[in-house]
């Protein structure tokens, strides 16, 4: 039976601190008795601000990055470096901190191919997603995936988590990931982790903020339909948090 908690905060900033601050103690929890801890990172505004105020919390030292692996729940399907992949500025944000200061091996960052010719990038979002679903595999303890820890979502205007948008094939996308076009929101050609992926998670992590997520939020909270609000089945095993700010939370009964 999984849980679900809405934490409504007064503003997108302290929405991101709270969310750093959370993160980090789960992680402090999670070591105290299992390593290693694996995290599903988010594109997105408030994503990126997480880690970025993670980056500046004095909680950062407490966490044995060592132990701890990052993963991303989509990827925007552009060349390695792209400023607008999720990857680059996650890595901006936080872990090429964490790496430059010897905390955080490169091998436990698992990105998702970007466009490439190289062994390591993919021609086609369909082959940086079988590739990913490969690398999930090798870290699992039964062939499927990791053990998910938390996996943090951003939550688009129109309902979509990760790149799962409204009335898009990859909804029901068999597999645990999905390469993606026609995405509504640019770039166009993305990779993302399925509901099945998704549904893994120990803890899943619903960050939302601004009045323009307030009918999607809401929507999502009263159950509404998949195909419409994607966000819906963005649920963990055990528990599944929505922290929203204000504005966020506003179309809510
Ligand atoms: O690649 C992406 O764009 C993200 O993964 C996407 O799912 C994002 O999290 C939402 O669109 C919310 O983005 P904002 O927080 O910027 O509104």
């Amino acid at each position: 039976m999984s849980t679900r908690l809405v934490v409504v905060h007064p503003d997108a900033a302290v929405l991101a601190e709270a969310a750093a601050a959370r993160l980090l103690t789960r992680l402090l929890d999670v070591q105290s008795v299992r390593s290693p801890a694996h995290v599903v990172l988010t594109g997105g505004t408030v994503g990126i601000r997480t880690l970025a105020a993670a980056a500046a919390s004095p909680l950062r030292s407490a966490v044995d990055w060592s132990g701890v692996h990052l993963w991303w729940g989509d990827e925007r399907f552009l060349p390695a470096g792209d400023p607008d992949r999720n990857e680059t500025q996650a890595r901006e944000a936080l872990l090429d901190d964490l790496v430059a200061a010897g905390a955080l091996p490169e091998e436990n960052i698992h990105r998702m191919p970007a466009r490439g010719d190289a062994p390591s990038e993919a021609a086609t979002p369909e082959e940086a997603a079988a590739a990913y679903a490969d690398e999930l595999a090798e870290h699992s303890e039964d062939g499927t995936t990791p053990h998910f820890d938390v996996l943090l979502l951003g939550m688009g205007p129109d309902g979509h988590v990760a790149s799962l948008f409204p009335e898009h094939h990859a909804l029901e996308a068999p597999g645990y990931t999905v390469g993606v076009h026609g995405s509504p929101k640019p770039p166009p050609e993305r990779v993302s982790l399925t509901f099945a992926a998704i549904g893994q998670a120990d803890e899943v992590w619903v960050v939302a903020a601004g009045s323009e997520k307030a009918e999607q939020a809401a929507a999502a909270l009263a159950d509404g339909p998949v195909t419409q609000v994607p966000a819906v089945r963005a649920v963990g095993r055990h528990r599944t948090l929505w922290l929203v700010d204000a504005a966020a939370a506003s179309a809510r009964g």
